[in-house]
């Protein structure tokens, strides 16, 4: 059996050892030397020994400080192109715990019941840092505009407007999202907005309108409280439509000569309902069938479609107008889209026009048209009514007025009445004297 083999460091095994540590001493007394006699290079040494530190600190500060951003904080992101954006700055702007450093006017005209205009300059936030104390909560309000992006629907540079506050008050925004709407909504109470097409999209037109009384407009007997019955039936019976699977929509035609009322009885009929109106105007240049489409689906809520002269973009189903011009929208293109409308709401689609006789039948079918009625010149029943609006109690002139009116036996229409009675606004004698001048339909008065 062999003799166990003793393992000994073999002499050169310690001369390898002692070569690694006197070469780590040599190192080490090296680095001392040059440390000691070039303090430039220590010093850079230690500048790059503390920047990586730092470095390495910093990423993971930045990592640490990303999660706890994560964790702690949360945004709340309002493109200028979204409907509450504009809620919000006007939120904002009567905000009494704010602190901004930046702000911008808006300037609005407000149209009183009177029909005076008064101009009023509202403060809102401008592009820049904001706070804001809300319900115990601080929220930072931080408003940016492109420099490069604009909103091709209006022109307007681009904007976003980013809250932000601590997670755990995440559920602030929507209250205060709220109450943004409910304030915008309440600024237009009594009003009525009109809104037209802006690119896809609907916008209010100028400031809300005083709303017109359903009375201020004299139909003839009967007419105005037929269709405000239908449109009311149809609203109340939104199941009845649901569960037969009807389209809930109905489409009215008002037909009949210029000036007769038709536009002022819709904005009246809206004003009644507490709706708004989306005036779509067909023979509008760039209108197209696919923006023509997605407008009339995308309606905002509580609001009426008028389709004004809806003639004067087809004539039967050419797409002309009396001028030659020629509208963007196909005929098939507005039956799709007056078929396609569809909205979990009611939709209620209302259109004039001077030349009904102009109107494909394919237009007038139910579904598209389902109620229509002719609003024409003014009846005696309507002179008398007309007469008696402006003048109240003057009922023994105002027989006098409807018979003279009536012998002239031309067609008068109540705008003509209207002119007439403005232009002798205290005087129904003045008016009485002056039936002659209701000959001509263009006559202005002055
Ligand atoms: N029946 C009416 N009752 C009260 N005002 C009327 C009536 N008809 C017309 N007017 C007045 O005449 C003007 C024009 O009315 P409106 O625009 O409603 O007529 P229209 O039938 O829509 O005319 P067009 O067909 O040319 O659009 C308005 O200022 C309106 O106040």
């Amino acid at each position: 059996m062999s003799e166990p083999k003793t393992i000994i460091d073999t002499p050169e095994t310690v001369d390898n050892v002692e070569e690694i540590k006197t070469t780590t001493g040599q190192f080490n007394s090296l680095v001392h030397q040059i440390m000691d006699n070039n303090p430039y290079f220590a010093a850079g040494g230690g500048l790059m020994l503390l920047g990586s530190a730092l470095a390495l600190a910093r990423s993971g500060f930045k990592g640490l400080s990303s999660l706890l951003y994560r964790q702690l904080i949360v945004d709340l992101e309002i493109p200028s192109k979204d409907k509450s954006y504009l809620w919000f700055l006007q939120w904002m702007g009567q905000h009494p715990n704010r602190s901004s450093r930046h702000l911008s006017v808006e300037t609005n005209f407000i149209q009183h019941d009177n029909g005076s205009v008064s101009t009023k300059f509202q403060l809102v936030p401008g592009p820049g840092n904001h706070f804001i104390k809300y319900k115990g909560a601080y929220i930072l309000i931080k408003r940016e505009r492109s420099g490069k992006m604009i909103d091709m629907t209006n022109g307007a540079p681009f904007e976003t407007v980013t809250l932000t506050t601590l997670y755990r008050d995440r559920r602030l925004f929507d209250e205060l999202l709220k109450e943004a709407k409910d304030l915008a909504f309440k600024s237009n109470e009594g009003k009525t907005v009109i809104y037209t097409s802006w690119g896809p999209e609907w916008r209010p037109f100028g400031q809300p309108k005083a709303k017109r009384l359903l009375p201020s407009v004299i139909l003839d007997k009967g007419v105005a409280e037929g269709i405000v019955y239908d449109v009311k039936d149809f609203m109340k019976n939104g199941e009845w439509y649901f569960e037969r699977g009807i389209p809930y929509r109905r489409g009215y035609l008002l037909y009949g000569p210029p000036g007769s009322g038709k536009t002022s009885f819709i904005q009246a009929l809206a004003g009644s309902l507490d709706y708004n109106i989306c005036i779509m105007n067909l023979a509008e240049a760039n209108l197209t069938d696919d923006r023509l489409n997605h407008l009339m689906n995308n309606i905002p809520e509580r609001s009426i479609l008028l389709l004004e002269d809806v003639d004067a973009a087809f004539n039967h189903r050419e797409q002309t107008a009396e001028n030659g011009f020629k509208s963007g929208v196909t005929f098939s293109g507005l039956l799709n889209a007056l078929d396609g409308v569809t909205s979990s709401e009611e939709t209620i689609t209302f259109m004039t026009t001077n030349h009904v006789e102009r109107l494909d039948p394919a237009i007038m079918r139910p579904g598209r048209i389902d109620y229509k009625v002719y609003i024409g010149n003014a009846t005696s029943y309507q002179i008398g009514q007309m007469f008696l609006k402006f003048y109240p109690g003057e009922n023994e002139l105002c027989e006098k007025f409807v018979k003279k009116a009536t012998d002239l036996d031309v067609p008068i229409s109540t705008a003509q009445l209207q002119g007439l009675f403005v232009f002798n606004k205290n005087s129904p004698e003045n008016s009485l004297n002056m039936v002659e001048t209701l000959k001509s339909p263009n006559h202005v008065f002055q």
